[in-house]
């Protein structure tokens, strides 16, 4: 693409700015489960049933208790069999509201995923080049898996456990109250320390737990790199390189993990001690009652269960607390994506653009990357149907004047035209629509070979594939393969050779049949026969269209109407290939560098070809 060249003066993805942990937010996520709001309201009432009856099943253990231990010699089991009758069918019913529970909400958690990833993706492909610049990539898929997953609980589980937690500690204290008010005091005076330790370190456990996410996007952002560019990192043996880059963002998540377990080994432990210390001192003070005759021992056993479950409700809620947590700062990232806008405006009303003519004007364009300006004061003018070759040194701005026309970067200065009308008044999906972009690189998408071609008009028939690929000298090739136009290329194509690539770039480029063509005239030589058939190819594609080469290739040069040299951001030369060579000045160097050599190499190969 042509935003794919990011220099190494490029901003590096910045540090991410904590994004703000609004509790407005939530609403925001919570927004997500709407659509499933039937889903998660029975969800939730499975949850209160099912620990409605957890509420009940303490003091039909008391009674289990007093009907057997009680009863020491007595043959009336009655009371024990009914207890336990009446225990099970608790059970019973507690676990199938449970199970109900489970699945419903784990439904609305999956819904909710689905969505939000489906809409941070669709949202992400409407974003501009100066917005991948400025992120990496394996920054951005590690917000669509890990972010997406860590809010999915809120939304789904977290917020029924809420509410049934809530539930619980209120039933289960009064509960508490009622059966020994004061061995509950007793209690219920552990609870606040319980919170505050839960209170001081959650708080820390989240800000380590964003770390660690923090530390993963890092690492995946590296191991992306790497892996995409597997043949560059090969070819320059930095295997170690990679290993090290990779191992020390693994390494910093893995520390910042560590930080984030020895918290939760500490709370977990901290927690634990209070629940077992006050367990014996209710043991204690309750066995004293049941001595005095003021408990029965089943009521000391009801209570105990009553206030196991407090325990358990708290500490929970605090686990809780600490999701809800993490998923604000997960959502936090998330709704910064959400909330980035292109900064290429859409126009209000924009002008119609069926089909372009295919004219286009610069008039005293500029154009800076943020501080840096790239482009002076560009005034020219391409009437329909021409081909224009740019040619300058590395760096003079070529792959930054093309970008300008499909509006992949606005301009900074002036205005760029296509049929006399600003690009900015045009749709852009209307303008992009008439712009075809055959790069240097050619990517093609995993898939079929006939998918591929029909990327840039999807409704095509397949007789109008075929023709395509017949212009583009591809048709030969690919029925020659085993599974002709359904044979799936690789990732990025791996199993054509760079060459029949190209040809595949040209025919899906052909289908689109744009007004206005840019090519990235590719710098790595092809054989002689791939490259004439690229040639051909390409030469087919111009035909009757308005076409910027960045040219690279003498024959390429030669044959443009026009030729615009470009140094330092200006267009220092304008005119034929016979008038630039008179004038002497840029243009007779670079050919005299760069393109004579190719010419004698030429020549050299296949006597007779060249001059
Ligand atoms: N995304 C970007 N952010 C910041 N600066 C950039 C960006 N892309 C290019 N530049 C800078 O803009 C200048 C022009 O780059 P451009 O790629 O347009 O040159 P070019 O003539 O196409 O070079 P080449 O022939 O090497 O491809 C360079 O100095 C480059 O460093």
């Amino acid at each position: 693409m042509l935003s794919r060249r990011r220099p190494a003066s490029a901003p590096a993805t910045p540090a991410p700015a904590r994004p703000p942990r609004d509790p407005r937010q939530l609403r925001r996520v919570l927004a997500y489960a709407r659509p499933y709001r039937t889903l998660l309201i029975l969800g939730l009432i499975a949850t209160l049933i099912s620990s409605g009856l957890n509420l009940i099943f303490p003091l039909l253990f008391g009674r289990l208790i007093d009907a057997s231990f009680l009863r020491v010699g007595s043959t009336d089991t009655g009371p024990l069999d009914r207890t336990v009758l009446a225990l099970l069918g608790i059970f019973a019913l507690s676990s199938l509201f449970g199970a109900a529970q489970s699945y419903l909400l784990a439904k609305v958690g999956a819904g909710v995923v689905a969505d939000l990833r489906r809409h941070l993706f669709s949202h992400l492909m409407t974003l501009s080049p100066r917005f991948f610049a400025e992120h990496r990539t394996g920054e951005l898929t590690s917000r669509l898996t890990a972010d997406v997953g860590t809010v999915q609980a809120v939304t789904s589980t977290a917020l029924a456990q809420a509410a049934a937690l809530s539930f619980n500690i209120v039933g289960s204290t009064t509960l508490l109250v009622v059966t020994s008010p004061r061995l509950s005091l007793l209690t219920l005076a552990v609870i606040p320390l319980v919170i505050g330790t839960a209170i001081v370190i959650g708080r820390r456990i989240r800000v380590v737990s964003r770390e660690v996410q923090d530390r993963v996007a890092e690492a995946n952002a590296s191991a992306e790199e790497a892996i995409s560019g597997v043949r560059v990192v090969q070819s320059f043996t930095a295997e170690d390189t990679e290993r090290g880059r990779y191992g020390q963002g693994v390494l910093a998540s893995f520390l910042a993990s560590l930080r984030r377990a020895r918290l939760q080994a500490l709370m977990g432990g901290v927690m634990s001690f209070l629940t077992f210390a006050s367990l014996a001192v209710v043991l204690w003070y309750g066995g004293r009652l049941v001595m005095g005759g003021d408990l029965s021992p089943g009521g000391l056993v009801t209570f105990l269960i009553y206030a196991l479950q407090v325990g358990a409700t708290v500490a929970a809620l605090s686990g809780l607390f600490s999701q809800f947590q993490e998923a604000l700062g997960a959502s936090g990232r998330i709704f910064e994506l959400l909330d980035e806008r292109s900064d290429l405006p859409e126009p209000a009303r924009p002008l119609p653009l069926p089909r372009a003519q295919g004219r286009v004007s610069f008039e005293g364009v500029g154009f800076s990357y943020g501080d840096s300006a790239v482009l002076h004061d560009l005034s020219f003018d391409v009437p329909a149907g021409q081909v224009v070759a740019l040619v300058g040194p590395s760096g003079a701005g070529k792959t930054t004047l093309v970008s300008l026309i499909p509006r992949f970067w606005d301009v900074t200065d002036g205005r760029l035209r296509v049929d006399g009308e600003d690009v900015r008044a045009y749709a852009l999906a209307d303008l992009r629509a008439q712009v075809g972009l055959v790069p240097q690189e050619t990517l093609l998408f995993s898939g079929s070979i006939e998918e591929n071609i029909r990327y840039g008009r999807p409704d095509a028939d397949p007789h109008e594939v075929e023709a395509a690929a017949r212009a583009a000298n591809a048709h030969g090739f690919i029925t020659a393969l085993p599974q002709g136009y359904a044979t799936v290329v690789g990732e990025r194509g791996v199993r054509l050779s760079g060459g029949q690539r190209q040809r595949v770039a040209i025919a899906r480029a052909l289908l689109k049949d744009p007004r206005i063509l840019i090519l990235d005239e590719a710098t790595s030589a092809l054989d002689n026969e791939s490259e004439a058939l690229v040639q051909q190819a390409l030469e087919t594609l111009m035909r009757g269209r308005t076409t910027f080469v960045i040219a690279h290739r003498l024959s390429t040069v030669r044959n443009a109407d026009r030729i615009l040299v470009m140094e330092g951001g200006r267009i220092v030369q304008d005119g034929s290939h016979g008038e630039l060579m008179a004038a002497g000045g840029l243009y007779r160097d670079l050919y005299e560098l760069q393109f004579r050599r190719e010419q004698e190499e030429r020549a050299e190969l296949v006597p007779g070809v060249g001059g």
